[in-house]
């Protein structure tokens, strides 16, 4: 068996930034570099132009993406110094035709993405006649976000055509291994390879676990434990970047350190003081709820304790909100509970039993419905609408793993304002 080709997708928008993680990456064990779309769209084709100058042995891929003037676009990227042009499987037969008569005459070979085609193997077969070289099973950044897996896509055209087969779209050194063992002769791997902190031991990692593909039975996991997961590794702060800086309360105080509260809202909303409603909450709380509490917002009189937090961490709660106050902050530091409230205040308040468990509540300027995802830390808290949950969350990582090439280019030396070009950048 030839040993699988890895194709290191540098879907990044600094020029001079790709140039230093290609050659991080080919250290590490890639083949073949990828000018990313992002990267083409840009640089242009002074990206293409500048990555064959400094790999003149290495294949050169331009993801361009083509969805019209086929030879135009060949033409150009080919003359940058291309040996393979992405074109758009979902492109109509005389663009693909067009690519393909233009490929021929500079010397470069098609491949071409199945992103968004709707019968990927009718497709596939049909492209593979009108001559492209290369099939890519490909998934989209945004298409990941809510669960679309590129190694399913690859399995259901194993076999259906004889073409070399690409994959990419979210690969790890776990499912890249999946993707071998399922018939990819080429696998490409952007983000885990180019926005980590380590680019050189991540593409090592990748080589390893294609070259010898050893594939351990993954337990599957329900989506909320999928969800928990995601946000368990990633910051508040990550997780309004996700959402375009939205989902964040204000005028919370963490008053535990050290300690995180991830889990779906069970909400109540009550009177000032009146700890009724919030403590029967707890009973009806399953382990890893967060209690999220609307308590008029007063700073005078509190309703939550020591007491409650006990009960709370009995019932396995993950943390709890307070759009209001509490007291006995010095036990609960001492029990290590992740507690947010607006302050602290030795007043309690009383029993009455108004108010309503798990409805939609206000809390420090946002609206949270039961089972809306809270996100907690020393930073405070974001609210993540339900319904957009596991996407937020994927999104979240993404950020994370941004920041870990950048934070690398720090720690080298360099300062934001130059990793991320901010004068370039600033809205004109
Ligand atoms: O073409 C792309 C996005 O349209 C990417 O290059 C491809 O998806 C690989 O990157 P990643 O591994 O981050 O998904």
């Amino acid at each position: 068996m030839t040993r699988p080709t890895l194709q290191v997708a540098l879907d990044i928008l600094e020029l001079h930034r790709a140039r230093q993680i290609a050659r991080e990456a080919m250290a590490g064990g890639a083949d073949w570099i990828e000018v990313g779309t992002p990267l083409i769209k840009s640089e242009g084709m002074a990206a293409v132009r500048d990555l064959r100058e400094a790999f003149p042995r290495t294949e050169v891929v331009a993801d361009m993406k083509i969805a019209d003037t086929g030879t135009m676009e060949v033409e150009m990227a080919a003359k940058a110094g291309a040996s393979i042009v992405c074109v758009l499987g979902d492109a109509d037969d005389t663009v693909i035709a067009e690519c393909v008569r233009a490929a021929r005459l500079y010397g470069v070979r098609i491949m071409a993405d199945l992103i968004n085609v709707a019968d990927p193997v009718g497709r596939a077969r049909e492209l593979e006649s009108l001559g492209v070289d290369i099939i890519n099973a490909h998934v989209g950044i945004d298409q990941q976000m809510i669960g679309k897996s590129s190694v399913d896509l690859l399995r259901s055209l194993a076999g259906e055509v004889s073409l070399p087969l690409a994959v990419a779209g979210g690969l790890d050194a776990e499912t890249a291994a999946q993707a071998v063992a399922a018939g990819a002769d080429i696998v490409i791997v952007g983000g885990w390879i180019v926005r980590s902190g380590d680019v050189e031991g991540s593409a090592a990692r990748i080589r390893a676990a294609i070259d010898a593909p050893a594939i351990a039975p993954a337990k599957k996991k329900s989506l909320e434990e999928e969800i928990r997961s995601l946000f368990l590794q990633v910051s508040a702060p990550n997780v309004t970047d996700a959402m375009h800086r939205k989902g964040a309360m204000s005028g919370l105080i963490p008053l535990t350190f050290g300690v995180k509260a991830v889990g779906p809202a069970v909400t109540v909303q009550t009177f000032a003081g009146d700890w009724a409603k919030p403590v029967e909450a707890i009973d009806l709380c399953r382990p890893g709820d967060v209690l999220v509490i609307y308590n008029s917002a007063a700073t005078h009189v509190a309703p939550w304790g020591e007491l409650a937090t006990r009960s709370a961490i009995n019932r396995g709660i993950a943390g709890v909100i307070i759009d209001g106050a509490t007291r006995d902050v010095d036990d609960i530091r001492a029990l290590k509970y992740p507690l947010f409230a607006r302050a602290c205040v030795p007043n309690a308040g009383e029993p009455k039993g108004f108010g309503e468990i798990n409805a939609e509540i206000p809390c420090c300027g946002q609206q949270v419905r039961p089972g809306d995802w809270i996100v907690a830390d020393e930073s405070g808290v974001v609210v993540v609408p339900k319904e957009r949950a596991y996407e937020v969350a994927r999104r979240a990582l993404e950020v994370k793993k941004n920041e870990e090439r950048v934070r690398a280019e720090i720690e080298r030396g360099s300062t934001l304002s130059a990793v991320s070009e901010l004068y370039k950048w600033e809205k004109k």
